[in-house]
């Protein structure tokens, strides 16, 4: 079971080094990883298990964060609504951006992340459409497009496996500037 004590975080190497493509079929281990990263996403949102283990309400964790340097994401991304489905929940191998948007979006109250106890103001622009080929953890390969929060929260993962923090793309000179064709999500 995961705990807030296995998130790297920033200063950690793990978070600024190029993760490994895994191979099919994946071994034990991996297939352990990928539950293991969808559980603490779901306890992370679950109001008892979060309160009781001290968990940050995560949308998405990547492996790098776990100092594990491989290609894999978790998503869980709630639905509208208390009772509705999950939007997105997913284990998703060797995620690759095919194509994307002329278009960018950013978040209104900008990014945190897991492995960053800091508040880091400023907007993080991102592609608002993405193309995404990936594969599950039976080796299936799938090519989705994603587009607004979902798009966000993505590209927000895969950054973690290319060693990118979320604000390595704010603008230092001035964290609150924008082009005028960013489109803002509240
Ligand atoms: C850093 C943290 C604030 C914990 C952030 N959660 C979040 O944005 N809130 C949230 C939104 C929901 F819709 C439902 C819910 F349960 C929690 C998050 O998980 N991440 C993921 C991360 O750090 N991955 O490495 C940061 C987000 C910033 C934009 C995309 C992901
Ligand atoms: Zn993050």
């Amino acid at each position: 079971m995961l705990t807030m004590e296995n998130i790297v975080r920033e200063g950690h190497p793990a978070l600024r080094e190029i993760a490994e493509p895994l191979s099919f079929p994946l071994s034990e281990e991996d297939l352990t990883l990928a539950n293991e990263m969808m559980e603490f996403l779901e306890n992370s949102q679950d109001p008892e298990i979060s309160e009781e283990m001290g968990l940050r309400a995560g949308v998405g964790l990547a492996a790098p964060q776990l100092a594990v340097k491989k290609r894999m994401i978790a998503l869980l991304i709630p639905g509208e609504y208390e009772d509705d489905p999950p939007e997105l929940q997913e284990v998703m191998v060797n995620p690759r951006i095919v194509s994307h948007s002329v278009e960018d979006i950013c978040l209104k109250d900008g990014e945190g992340c897991l492995s960053v106890d800091r508040d880091v103001p400023g907007y993080v622009v991102r592609h608002s459409r993405i193309t995404l080929s990936y594969q599950d953890v039976t080796g299936k390969t799938f090519k989705k497009r994603f587009k607004g929060y979902p798009a966000i929260v993505l590209q927000h993962e895969i950054d973690h496996l290319n060693g990118v923090m979320f604000y390595d793309h704010i603008n230092q000179e001035s964290p609150m500037a924008l082009d005028e064709d960013v489109k803002i999500l509240g």
